[in-house]
């Protein structure tokens, strides 16, 4: 158990001048430049924000920034699908497993039968879980996506930013190749290029590392907002959410993230990552050079140092 007052006097103290420590580690890594509009975002940028059930932050560095949280999101989704479909029809359609490959690939679609996506965070499997969104129109699941989203960040005016998501519709077609494939394997149905319309607007929505951090408190309080007390999510859900992010969390980089750092997380390849500590903390980080396996070089570095400093791994 930790000790949560002492653990986050701690942290604020040190965690300007770890920063800036991980913060060198963007030099190794490059911005993504696949969505155009991403490659934008500053190159060594890297904020924190750390908020605990008492409703304590700790913040360093570029944490005012704003990121989309592209693969983020996918969390969220997969738990709202879920609230919306229960979790025998969920696993009709996607798998359960890890896949090893990067989060684009198509290669495991076609060498597993029946060609389910291997799990909800790979893209593939996102895309699907965005089709199971309740609402009648692409443009009521996404007004219920988003709605869902604000409530998990307590209440927050978060919005879909609007040139990321016209960058993504306009260049996604390794996306676009996914969708049709999981048609043609009966996993997909209806109107693709609303399907990608749903999923390209949840990735765009934009975020501070505090947004994160709120969100990823509702998952460290098994569903409920530890701040307001208010039940959000069924904790069955936030169990399975939590072992893909543990699983597949971090894409093909999982299994080092969980024996260096030990954290539930996600991350997009915005740079942004969202992790927490169960019962404890919600974690918010941006830093937008990501390294090979797609992941913030800097934001990596630095949640792994602070896990490893404070003890806070889950094993
Ligand atoms: N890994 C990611 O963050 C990917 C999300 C991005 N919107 C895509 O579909 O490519």
């Amino acid at each position: 158990m930790i000790n949560k007052e002492s653990r986050l006097a701690e942290v604020r103290q040190f965690l300007p001048e770890w920063l800036e420590y991980s913060r060198k580690e963007a030099a190794s890594g490059e911005v993504a430049s696949y969505i155009p509009e991403l490659s934008k975002a500053p190159h060594d940028a890297l904020g924190v924000h750390l908020l605990d059930v008492e409703g304590d932050s700790a913040l360093a560095g570029d944490c005012g920034m704003s990121f989309t949280l592209q693969s983020i999101s996918k969390v969220f989704t997969l738990i709202l699908a879920l609230m919306d479909n229960g979790e025998s029809a969920v696993f009709e359609r996607v798998g359960m497993e890890p896949t090893g490959d990067n989060f684009n690939s198509m290669l495991k679609l076609e060498l597993v039968r029946p060609g389910i996506p291997f799990n909800p965070l790979i893209n593939a499997g996102a895309i699907t879980i965005s089709s199971m969104i309740r609402g009648a129109t692409p443009e009521e699941k996404s007004a219920r996506i988003l709605d869902f989203f604000r409530r998990l960040s307590g209440g927050s005016s978060l919005e879909v930013n609007e040139a990321v998501y016209q960058s993504e519709f306009a260049t996604g077609n390794l996306n676009r190749s996914i969708a049709y494939f999981l048609v043609e394997n009966g996993v997909l149905d209806g109107n693709i290029e609303e399907i990608l319309s749903v999923y390209f607007r949840h990735c765009s929505i934009e975020a501070t590392c505090r947004d994160l951090a709120r969100m990823a408190l509702v998952l460290a309080g098994d569903g409920t907002d530890p701040l307001t007390g208010e039940y959000l999510i069924p904790r069955r859900y936030v169990q399975i959410a939590k072992t893909f992010m543990i699983t597949c969390g971090m894409y093909n980089a999982s299994g080092e993230f969980a024996i260096k750092a030990g954290l539930p997380a996600k991350s997009g390849v915005s740079g942004g990552i969202l992790a927490f500590v169960p019962g404890a903390l919600g974690i918010g980080v941006v830093g937008p050079a990501l390294n090979a396996k797609g992941n913030s070089s800097a934001g990596v570095h630095l949640i792994e140092r602070l896990s490893q400093r404070m003890d806070w791994s889950l094993f």
